[in-house]
């Protein structure tokens, strides 16, 4: 039987918005190991990392040539602890399962999960979190994981930033619909796979995420699922910092989820769910049964 170990990232460091740290706690008590159960694996609750408070620490101190990253130190010094946690996890031939948190503790799960084995992902994500210091809006780095772990812009001098064995070619983002421009010219410039919403409404989620599995999974040694909330419509997945209008339905993500089931999932994470702004944590909820249904629940 697959054991998953779930591992909690309670940082909100990488967001503009409190309260994200509390995901963890919000998707066990929505019954995550139950359904993880129902799925027909073995959960293993490997508790949550320590994250120091972020009121106690100064979201500016780090210096960069150029551009802002926001509790940058921070992140760092989390995903560090979070990577060596998940490549402990999978040396152990279990399936790490990591909460966050926002969007940021996806640089420490992918420098884990690409330490001893050649990896793909999928990013079912509103947005492509491609930003780096220079590029980005805001200075928070939930919009930076994936260029820190492909060793983007300055992401290229710090180390524990990088998935060693994780590359351009096999990332696919699905769902995409608030792209920045220079998100936009990454994705042209190293030929990253993306399929926005328009794309889900032309030709289905099913053939969108078989593509998306086909493209990820060529040639690597196992896939990693990354599900940022928002992702969803807002209106099934009302608890997350940086809704946009237009997401999938429920039936859509579940449906996707199954078909990352019948890949196998070697990876994943739940990030972006923040129980202050949910609405009697539906969010967490639903994060729980999708979750579920890539581990491979089924109605019968
Ligand atoms: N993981 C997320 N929710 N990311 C939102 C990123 C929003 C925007 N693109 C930024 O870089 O600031
Ligand atoms: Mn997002
Ligand atoms: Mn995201």
């Amino acid at each position: 039987m697959t054991t998953v170990r779930i591992i909690g990232a309670p940082t909100d460091y990488g967001a503009n918005r409190r309260g994200v740290d509390m995901g963890p706690s919000a998707i066990r008590y929505a019954g995550l190991s139950d359904q993880l159960s129902r799925a027909g694996v073995e959960p293993v609750d490997g508790g949550d990392l320590a994250v120091p408070r972020a009121e106690e620490r100064d979201p500016d101190h780090e210096t960069l040539p150029s551009g802002t990253a926001k509790f940058l130190r921070e992140t760092a010094e989390v995903c560090t602890r979070l990577g060596d946690d998940v490549a402990d996890s999978l040396a152990a031939g279990e399936t790490p399962l990591v909460l966050g948190g926002d969007h940021s503790v996806a640089i420490g799960t992918l420098s884990g999960a690409a330490r001893e084995a050649d990896l793909g992902a999928i990013w079912f994500d509103a947005h492509a979190d491609l930003n780096t210091p220079e590029t980005s809006p805001s200075g928070n780095v939930h919009g930076m994981p994936l260029a820190a772990a492909l060793g983007y812009g300055p992401f290229a001098e710090m180390d524990w930033a990088h998935a060693p064995r994780f590359r351009a070619e096999n990332l696919v983002l699905v769902g995409l619909r608030s792209v920045d421009p220079a998100e936009r010219e990454l994705i042209a410039g190293r030929g990253i796979s993306a399929y926005t919403m328009s794309d889900i409404d032309d030709r289905g989620i099913t053939t969108v995420v078989e593509e998306a599995i086909e493209t990820a999974t060529d040639g690597v040694d196992g896939l990693h699922v990354s599900l940022d909330l928002d992702w969803l419509d807002p209106t099934e997945a009302p608890g997350v910092g940086t809704p946009v209008r237009g997401g999938v339905t429920y039936r859509e993500a579940h449906s996707a989820m199954e078909q990352v089931a019948d890949a196998g999932v070697r990876s994943m994470e739940l990030v972006e769910v923040n129980p202050t702004l949910d609405s009697h944590n539906e969010t967490a909820e639903l994060a729980t049964e999708l979750a579920a249904s890539a581990f491979g629940k089924t109605v019968l």
